[in-house]
């Protein structure tokens, strides 16, 4: 029996080449959230039409991608596969993934395109349906010339006829992967490599229908997209909030906490597994670097602690990782509107030495809480062997955040 729901491969297998940033593109801070998150949460957001998500990703950020998803409760929605060296060998990977699920319709779209909104969909499913395939695009806005390797122009094609691509590009999921076996047999004869599904249909011989893009849902490709990216979100933003605030509004909360140090327990600050003797004790991780950074976020935005959020009577956080509790309270807070400006921290610990771990910890933290690097600042400090941090009872952690309304 064929399933009515759309099914959607997300491809974000890619490197990012031309963001020249140091990880995969779609991994990035955008406005309190990884980019990559942005896309799949609209996706979610779309409702009944749309059925299984399949992720595509780079095998490297698998384990933090399926963190992401597990996170935001999402685990029942996606299904994430490892990618390949091309695009269109991610998008293979995805069509393999939703084999024998009986969909009719497919929707490929591309993770680094995060600001589609639930219309543009809806209009892309419908056009689908009634033509056979709907490729997101809209009109070019600038005159394109065909130039020469040495920069002379060649040919003038009249703008009327040109679109620019987006994606979704939506087709007969039994189609696609059709066209996608016939583009096996001559992929190898071919000096071209596809860049879109479109492309991969056009050369199976199939009609490609073109459906009203958006000029919004831009794909995020070089440093500057990401600066249109946020304004174009912003702006979004401010229209929601618009009737609840006139100006920004800033709040500093601070965190505290204290662990006892025992034998037999790994020793985890900042995600970080760190060599030592002893560990924290405690009914999560006891990473008591993050307990103190979310207790500081939570009490930023007035919202109580950790224990009010995560109990630890609740079985359910018996040695959870810290850092997909961190996950959630970034989440918690964002619903409520509140940005994450920048975070102080210092861990009181006679010993081991902390230096050669603080980088780490600075990269868990802001990709858990889908910031910059910048915005973390993580120190370490003895207290000259007094107290019970100097005679290695236990450590303690402090931290203090400045949240920005949206
Ligand atoms: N082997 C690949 C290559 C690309 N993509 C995905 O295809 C989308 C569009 O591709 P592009 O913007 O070119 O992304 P990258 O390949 O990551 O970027 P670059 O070309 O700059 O390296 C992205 O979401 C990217 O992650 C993929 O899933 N698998
Ligand atoms: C599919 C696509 O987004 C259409 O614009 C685009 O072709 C994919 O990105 P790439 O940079 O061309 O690989």
């Amino acid at each position: 029996m064929s399933n009515e729901a759309t099914a959607v491969i997300i491809v974000a297998a890619g490197q990012g080449k031309r963001m020249g940033a140091n990880k995969n593109k779609v991994l990035l801070p955008l406005y309190l959230k990884p980019i990559i998150a942005w896309t799949l949460e609209g996706f979610i957001q779309v409702g009944q039409e749309i059925g299984s998500i399949v992720l595509v990703a780079h095998k490297d950020d698998l384990a933090y991608l399926q963190g992401l998803i597990d996170g935001n409760g999402w685990a029942n929605r996606v299904e994430l596969v490892e990618g390949g060296s091309e695009r269109i060998d991610s998008v293979q990977r995805g069509l393999e993934a939703l084999e024998g699920k009986g969909y009719q319709w497919v929707a490929v779209h591309d993770g680094a395109r995060p600001l589609f909104t639930p219309s543009l969909i809806a209009r892309c499913i419908e056009k689908a349906k009634l033509k056979g395939s709907a490729v997101a695009s809209v009109p070019v806005k600038d005159t394109i010339k065909e130039a020469s390797s040495e920069g002379v122009v060649t040919r003038t094609p009249d703008r009327k006829g040109l679109y620019a691509i987006q994606t979704p590009q939506i087709f007969s999921y039994p189609e696609l992967v059709q066209a996608y076996k016939k583009l096996e047999e001559i992929k190898n004869t071919s000096e071209v490599i596809p860049t879109d599904d479109a492309m991969v249909m056009e050369w199976a011989g199939h009609s490609v229908f073109l459906a009203l893009g958006d000029y919004e849902n831009i794909k995020i490709t070089t440093p500057e997209d990401l600066l249109i990216a946020e304004a174009i979100l912003q702006k979004r933003h401010d229209l929601v909030g618009a009737d609840r605030r006139i100006s920004k509004e800033n709040r500093v909360g601070l965190g505290y906490d204290v662990h006892r140090l025992v034998a037999g327990r790994d020793l985890i600050l900042g995600g970080v597994h760190i060599p030592y003797e002893k560990g924290l004790l405690g009914h999560s991780d006891a990473d008591v670097l993050l307990h103190a950074i979310k207790d500081a976020i939570l009490g930023a935005a007035g919202l109580g602690d950790i224990g009010r959020h995560f109990p630890d009577s609740d079985e359910t956080y018996k040695g959870i990782s810290s850092l997909l509790l961190l996950q959630k309270v970034a989440q918690i807070v964002e619903k409520e509107q509140w940005q994450i400006q920048n975070i102080d921290a210092t861990v009181v610990a006679q010993r081991p030495k902390l230096a050669p771990y603080i980088a780490e910890m600075v990269k868990n933290i802001s990709e858990a809480l889908g910031i910059k690097e910048g915005q973390v600042n993580i120190k370490a400090t003895t207290t000259e062997g007094l107290g019970f941090a100097g005679t290695g009872e236990g450590m303690a952690a402090y931290a203090t955040v400045l949240l920005q309304n949206r």
